[in-house]
């Protein structure tokens, strides 16, 4: 279906490793780790693609490289090898992962948008929601006070904040809120890729499906890209388009979700479908 369209985001051979590595480190892992050597793999040799507004879900266990592989595009820790390709920067010639500390700040500010697990590393606690915005505005070089007061106002509804609550901090709000807030925040300078890094772990669930509910509508609306980490596969059906299976640090399957959830190939994926059932 994506035969000649350009990816949104292309990775490829992405690794990061923990150790110095060996020539047994090739054939003999035992999981994510070399017997030989003690060098951890957390990420090992993942190629992906993200498309124009869809929604690519990244389904493993604790431990399987779902947050090195986010924290490797978000620009929070540095791969040992491979590229990332963003079709919006460079014409999409040059890697993220190979430019200067102050470009990498540009392409966190203006192409991606990340919503956190946890709210206190996405948000400002003691600052008003919309000034959660308007910082985000400001890394991007935005000046106009008016025009940040129309941005933060115009977000914050569409994430259904209320706007008589825009001015109190996300300290007071529910779990459920503050990850709307997040959300909004995220989506501040028009990103062409949202990284949603389980966003509805430890929420209610009927919290849980709201905050769901409001993700399809905010693809809908704006047409962003979405890259979603779970460790639950509920939540990945219920969004993504298609999925990757990771485990060990590895890609053990990807293919389109409903095909995934009906003829799951690999003993691991079988057995994360089966209990769902
Ligand atoms: N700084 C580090 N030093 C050594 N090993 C590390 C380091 N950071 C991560 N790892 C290892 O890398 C592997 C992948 O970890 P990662 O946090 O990416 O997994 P995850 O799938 O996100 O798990 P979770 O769902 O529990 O967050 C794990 O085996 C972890 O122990």
């Amino acid at each position: 279906m994506h035969l000649k369209e350009k990816p949104v985001l292309e990775v490829k051979h992405l690794s990061v490793r923990y150790g110095e590595g060996c020539e047994a480190c090739r054939s003999s892992l035992e999981k994510n780790r070399c017997p030989v050597c003690g060098t951890v793999w957390a990420a090992n040799d993942i190629s992906l693609e993200v498309y124009h507004g869809e929604v690519l879900g990244i389904v493993g266990e604790s431990g399987s490289g779902k947050s090195t592989l986010m924290r490797c595009l978000y620009l929070d820790i540095e791969p040992t090898g491979g590229s990332a390709f963003f079709k919006d920067y460079k014409s999409g010639r040059t890697s993220i992962w190979d430019v200067s500390a102050a470009e990498k700040r540009r392409v966190r500010n203006h192409l991606m948008g990340m919503v956190y697990q946890n709210p206190i590393l996405g948000l400002r606690m003691d600052f008003t929601s919309s000034a959660n915005i308007a910082e985000k505005l400001i890394a991007a070089g935005e000046r106009d006070a008016g025009a940040m007061t129309g941005r933060a106002t115009e977000l914050l509804e569409a994430v259904e904040i209320p706007s008589s609550r825009m001015k109190e901090p996300p300290r007071v709000f529910s779990g459920g809120m503050q990850q709307r807030v997040q959300i909004s925040r995220a989506l501040a300078n028009h990103p062409s890729l949202l990284l949603l890094d389980e966003v509805t772990t430890g929420l209610d669930l009927s919290v849980q499906a709201k905050v769901l509910d409001l993700i399809r509508k905010i693809r809908a609306k704006y047409g962003v890209s979405i890259l979603l980490v779970s460790h639950d596969l509920a939540v990945i059906r219920m969004l993504a388009d298609r999925t990757v299976v990771m485990l060990d640090g590895k890609i053990v399957e990807s293919g389109l979700t409903d095909q995934i959830l009906e003829d799951p190939q690999h003993a691991y994926t079988q057995q994360l479908v089966h209990s769902l059932i």
